[in-house]
């Protein structure tokens, strides 16, 4: 039987047919050449006696439909900085979760830190696609994957100079994606077959993940409690999308979850 995420990606599949008929992987190659180099994202994400923030835009989910309007992704974005995000993440999946390439120009041009292309990466044409857009990290998706499929597009991501950002829910996906060869891991709390989140999953899985690896726990952050349990579970950097998006003073609740993230009770479990 056909899983949310076989159908998401195939959805993303005959956009991405679209897309490339009307751009040629030549004129991304070419545009690609004409954007600065990609930021370092390592660097901002893995700080000593701190769990870092990245901050998602995102208007809608496949689990809870339509979250924010978000007429100004930008402005959303830029809000998230001056709070203190470390990273932005942008989805451009248009049919689930109502994003665009768009956005993630509009966020590129407006903040100086690091932006994750958040998407349903299948082929190298969507990593030059990334880089031409102005994107310093892609997430990639095991689950979604084949292993030949995983490791060409992780050495694709870094040597256009970005950063993979490889997503687990299991063990067996850690090991995966280590073999692939990636430098930071995103564990997702929630499960891409049924949709639903267990926020244990980070500290069952993360003690798989070697420790020059950054390790991120994804979704169902709701607040400065949930940054602190993942601090402690060993998470490097938390990834927070519906509690921002829905929220009245996006930029205040990131710098609220960036000081739970440096919170000094935290120093003594992370040594
Ligand atoms: O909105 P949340 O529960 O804070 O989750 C953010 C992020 O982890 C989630 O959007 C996400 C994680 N992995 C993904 C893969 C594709 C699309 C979306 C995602």
């Amino acid at each position: 039987m056909a899983t949310v995420l076989d159908e998401i990606v195939a959805g993303v599949r005959e956009d991405l047919a679209v897309r490339e008929a009307a751009t040629p992987l030549a004129v991304l190659k070419e545009q690609s050449a004409r954007r600065a180099s990609a930021l370092d994202a390592v660097a901002r994400l893995k700080v000593p006696d701190a769990v870092t923030v990245i901050a998602e835009v995102k208007r809608s989910s496949p689990s809870k439909g339509e979250l924010a309007t978000i007429s100004d992704p930008a402005a959303l974005a830029a809000e998230y900085e001056k709070g203190g995000a470390s990273v932005i993440s942008v989805l451009t999946e248009e049919r689930r979760f109502r994003g665009s390439l768009a956005d993630l120009d509009a966020v590129r041009a407006r903040v100086d830190i690091p932006v994750l292309r958040k998407d349903f990466v299948v082929t190298p044409y969507q990593v030059w696609e990334a880089r031409a857009h102005g994107a310093d990290l892609v997430l990639l998706i095991v689950a979604a994957l084949e292993q030949t499929v995983l490791e060409s597009l992780v050495d694709r991501v870094h040597s256009l100079g970005m950063t993979a950002l490889v997503e687990v829910h299991d063990t067996e996906e850690v090991a995966r994606a280590v073999d692939a060869g990636a430098r930071v891991i995103g564990v997702n709390a929630r499960n891409l077959k049924t949709l639903d989140v267990d926020r244990t999953t980070f500290s069952r899985v993360a003690p798989a993940i070697p420790s020059d690896v950054v390790k991120i726990a994804e979704s169902g952050v709701r607040g400065p409690h949930d940054v602190m349990d993942f601090a402690r579970a060993g998470a490097d950097a938390v990834l927070v999308g519906e509690a921002l998006v829905t929220d009245d003073a996006p930029r205040q609740s990131v710098a609220d979850l960036v000081a739970a993230g440096a919170h000094p009770s935290l120093r003594a479990v992370r040594q």
